[in-house]
């Protein structure tokens, strides 16, 4: 059930402080996860670290926090150096996944905890965890055990901990992903709301593209420990740099084409040996317009069935596949050697000869073998 919306008016001074992270190395043991990572976050923003499982997102959280020591390079929280700084005079408040909460104690003694380890009074507690409670909807539960709380409430109880202490800095852990799905999007809104009302510089770290995409400033995909791109939603998911990014925000699609340059055209030779001739200006390659070997890679929405034949690319296949998707059918298209991608509000029947179109537009180039980093 959900309580009391998070409280989003603005009540005082913006909290943030700006972090710069200079060429950092992170790791364990011989490990290396992290390598030469530089970043600017400006205070009071919102970035969200996106990648998948294993990339580093979580070490390079816990490395801000104080948890994971840097191995080389610089954490600064405006000018002040904290590469090398203990925990717990960081400023930096985490929410870890798992929240970390006190069963054995109430609401209010654990919102108040991190106040009471750094020595707080009796009487600043108790204004502070009523005003946390109040703040994050939960002031009618603060007597109640943790185990008496559903999971959005215990939620909820994690992020009042967090912010207690009036961090600068608020880290996040995956914080929704134990939430149910109508929980979660709430929460979203939730967090951002409160976020921007209190100024907050926050990083969220998080494998969920669409959490990623409407709670963040910018968006930072992590490849392998090194940036793959930073950028704002729209540009990660419309401009994306290079084709890990692309499949990353879900191009799956990747059609091996030969490229040759014809003055202010490019003509691509398919699979099927068929020549598409596109202006250079249409095509989205931020990598160079590559000659030769390349890839041309679209999302499963920008393919559809039926196309006007003056469509930058036209493709003909069978459906060997579908699937509903609530709002869409997601076709599986089988063209020559190729699957492809492509969605429609109708279904084709498995086994259908179907012809797909794909505007310029939505069309990025890359060549053959992209996978480099770049910022945006
Ligand atoms: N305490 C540790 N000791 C040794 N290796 C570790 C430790 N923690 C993480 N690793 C390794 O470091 C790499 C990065 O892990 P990390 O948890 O930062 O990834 P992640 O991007 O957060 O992944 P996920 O989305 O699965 O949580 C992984 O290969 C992981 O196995």
């Amino acid at each position: 059930m959900l309580q009391t919306p998070i409280a989003t008016t603005q009540t005082r001074a913006p909290l943030g402080k700006a972090i710069t992270l200079r060429g950092l190395h992170l790791g364990y043991d011989r490990t290396d996860v992290i390598a030469d990572l530089s970043l600017e976050v400006r205070a009071g923003e919102f970035i969200a670290l996106l990648g998948a499982s294993g990339c580093g997102k979580t070490t390079l959280l816990r490395a801000l926090a104080g948890f994971v020591p840097v191995r080389q390079g610089q954490i600064l929280l405006d000018d002040r150096d904290l590469s090398r700084t203990p925990p717990e005079t960081r400023g930096m408040a985490m929410m870890f996944q798992s929240y970390a909460l006190w069963p054995h104690m109430t609401v209010a003694q654990n919102i108040g905890y991190g106040l009471k380890l750094r020595g707080a009074g009796r009487a600043e507690i108790t204004r502070r965890v009523a005003e946390m409670a109040a703040l994050v909807g939960l002031g009618e539960l603060t007597a109640r055990k943790i185990p008496a709380l559903s999971g959005g409430q215990k939620q909820r109880v994690a992020l009042a901990r967090a912010l207690a202490i009036d961090p600068p800095v608020l880290l996040l852990d995956e914080p929704l992903s134990n939430l149910d799905a109508g929980i979660r999007v709430a929460m979203r809104h939730e967090i951002r709301a409160l976020q921007q009302r209190l100024g907050l510089t926050t990083i969220l770290v998080t494998h969920d593209r669409e959490e990623a995409m409407s709670m963040a400033d910018r968006v930072v995909i992590l490849n392998k420990g090194q940036i793959a791109q930073i950028g704002t939603p729209e540009q990660i998911y419309h401009r994306p740099a290079n084709s890990y990014v692309a499949r990353f925000m879900g191009a799956t699609n990747a059609l091996p084409v030969e490229v040759r340059a014809e003055a202010a055209r490019l003509a691509l030779t398919l699979p099927d040996a068929s020549v598409v001739t596109l202006p250079r200006a249409a095509l989205h390659a931020p990598e160079g317009l590559p000659t030769g070997p390349a890839q041309v890679m679209f999302r499963s929405d920008a393919a559809h069935f039926d196309p006007d034949p003056a469509e930058a690319l036209l493709l003909r296949g069978k459906v060997v596949q579908h699937a509903y998707l609530g709002s869409t059918y997601r076709h599986e298209v089988e063209i020559g050697a190729l699957r492809l991608m492509a969605d429609a509000s109708q279904k084709r029947p498995v086994g259908s000869f179907v012809e797909l179109g794909v505007p310029a537009t939505a069309l990025s180039l890359f060549p053959a073998r992209s996978q480099t980093a770049a910022t945006g």
